[in-house]
């Protein structure tokens, strides 16, 4: 074990396993205690042997974070199931029968392959979709089921009202039954209260497939694909960790053997010696002492011809287990790395908003405190402003949700049009969107702004033909030297209420 490659390479598995669990931490308490267990053992334990029995000892943790998992994918399937029957209950259309068929044959043979989950979804989200948007056009002419549905005139559409919130609570109630099974770490709190209360607000039939979006999205994070890859990984690193143990063992024994083959080596060269010593001092004529020394000689040559063959073999077995071992380590830190980068696009995943591509709120608390602290440490300003779609409730009432989201895709683009690279916009929350002026002067934080107001002033945007005026209010404040961000963003919202107070379509700034 002296070895210094042994060393080495025992230390690279450790970094290995160490970087790894810690990568994989957060996504489930179970998985997180075994982790942690396996990380203490690695780093404070240099005997193969009782990291391989820790890892032994952690893998009922692990077959139970498995079992949870599973649970959470039955969960999701049952809700695609109710999703489906809720469907079929909607008032006045018919849902593709053909696609529904095929949906579920798809979530029958695919329920337990969390792979094929985003495929799923989407799948589902399609037959919402197809059934709310496509069949009712054709059959009744230019009257869309919304219009239908929503339509104040005779009794069939006030029978449909009924239905359709019946129906909206009956989606809702179901998904939020899902949600609240599902085990996300806390940082994850906000973005569940705020998809409950998008189910619990929604009003329209078009929010269906958004809601569905929403909450499934949350439940892939909980049934965590980077789970399952990880669960395999730990076992994968078992067995592992095992034949590279076994490897060590391997070359320690060839190192005693080479050992023991020098010392036999040794006692025979001096047993030839100390007999052709006795020869020599008893030998009575030059002839027989010349026989003697010659046979003695060739002795000793072939002894030496068996010894160096026997260590070639020995140092040929040696060098191979050696390289068997490093091929090992650098097949784990390769299997390592592409964990992380999964983590990492999981990271990134649960840290932007899918409708706007912006980072969403979670990204924002993430910031907010570094970049608080990095402008008070370089004594520069900070501006920090909440922008606010004006009436956009008015703009869902009057065109529909997805016109609503038309809009909220469409803003990013002329918040981006007034800032520089170092300057952050974020989607807060609903319409609402936060922007981070770091280092920056009263009169920039002013002037960007100001060009924000009127970059979506001037958008244009029409449905259906006709132009729809779109404005954001906005409320700015600049960081106290001894304010927290919390006493912040309570100012600059603050601002934002006095603009809406005041007619709304303008920039006000706090108060320093
Ligand atoms: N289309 C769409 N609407 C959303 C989304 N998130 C939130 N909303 C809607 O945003 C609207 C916000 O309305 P309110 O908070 O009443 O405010 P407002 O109508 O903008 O009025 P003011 O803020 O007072 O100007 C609600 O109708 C929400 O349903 C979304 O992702 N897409």
């Amino acid at each position: 074990m002296s070895d210094p490659a042994t060393t080495q390479l025992i230390e690279t598995l450790r970094k290995a396993v160490s970087r790894t669990s810690m990568m994989a931490e957060g996504t489930d308490p179970q998985l997180d205690l075994a982790l942690k267990e396996i990380r203490q053992t690695i780093t404070s334990n240099s005997d193969a042997n009782a990291i391989s029995a820790v890892l032994k000892a952690s893998e009922p943790k692990l077959i139970k974070a498995d079992e949870a998992r599973d649970f959470r994918a039955k969960k999701l399937r049952d809700t695609l199931h109710d999703l489906i029957d809720l469907l079929e209950r909607l008032p006045s259309h018919t849902v593709p029968q053909k696609q529904k068929k095929d949906l579920l044959t798809k979530i029958r043979s695919q329920w337990q392959s969390i792979s094929h989950w985003p495929e799923l979804v989407e799948s589902s989200i399609s037959l919402i979709e197809a059934t709310l948007l496509v069949d009712n056009e054709a059959k009744n002419g230019k009257r869309s089921l919304f219009k239908k549905l929503f339509s104040k005139n005779g009794n069939e559409s006030t029978i449909a009202e009924k239905n359709v919130s019946g129906i909206l609570l009956d989606v809702s109630q179901t998904l939020t039954s899902l949600l609240d099974n599902l085990s996300l770490p806390e940082n994850f709190d906000d973005q569940i209260s705020d998809v409950k209360l998008f189910l619990n607000d929604s009003r329209s039939l078009e929010h269906i497939p958004k809601m569905v979006a929403e909450t499934t999205n949350l439940a892939m994070i909980a049934l965590g694909k980077n789970q399952q890859d990880l669960t395999s990984y730990l076992s994968q690193l078992n067995s592992q960790l095992a034949s590279i143990n076994a490897g060590i063992v391997t070359s320690y024994k060839s190192q005693r053997t080479l050992t023991s083959t020098r010392h036999d080596f040794n006692s025979e060269l001096q047993k030839q010696v100390s007999e052709t010593t006795t020869a020599v001092t008893q030998a009575t004529d030059l002839g027989s002492l010349k026989n003697l020394i010659e046979t003695k000689l060739e002795t000793i040559s072939s002894t030496m011809d068996t010894y160096q063959k026997q260590m070639l073999d020995q140092e040929k077995q040696a060098s191979q287990s050696i390289s068997q071992l490093r091929n090992k380590v650098s097949r784990m830190e390769k299997d390592a790395s592409t964990l992380r980068l999964n983590l990492q696009q999981k990271l990134a995943q649960a840290m932007t908003d899918s409708l706007t591509n912006l980072p969403n709120r979670a990204a924002y608390q993430d910031s907010i405190l570094p970049i608080c602290n990095m402008n008070k440490k370089a004594r520069t300003h900070l501006a920090l402003a909440v922008c606010d779609i004006d009436h956009f409730k008015s703009v869902n009432d009057t065109w529909g949700h997805l016109a609503g989201d038309k809009v909220l895709r469409l803003i990013p683009r002329q918040i981006r049009s007034a800032l520089t690279e170092k300057d952050m916009a974020f989607r807060y929350g609903g319409e609402e969107f936060v922007i981070l002026l770091p280092d920056t002067t009263l009169e920039t934080a002013k002037m960007k702004m100001e060009a924000i107001r009127q970059a979506v002033e001037k958008m244009p945007f029409n449905v259906q033909g006709v132009p729809v005026p779109i404005t954001i209010s906005i409320g700015i404040a600049l960081l106290k030297a001894d304010e927290t961000h919390e006493g912040l963003f309570e100012r600059a919202d603050k601002s934002l209420y006095l603009a809406k107070e005041q007619g709304r379509n303008r920039a006000i700034f706090a108060q320093t």
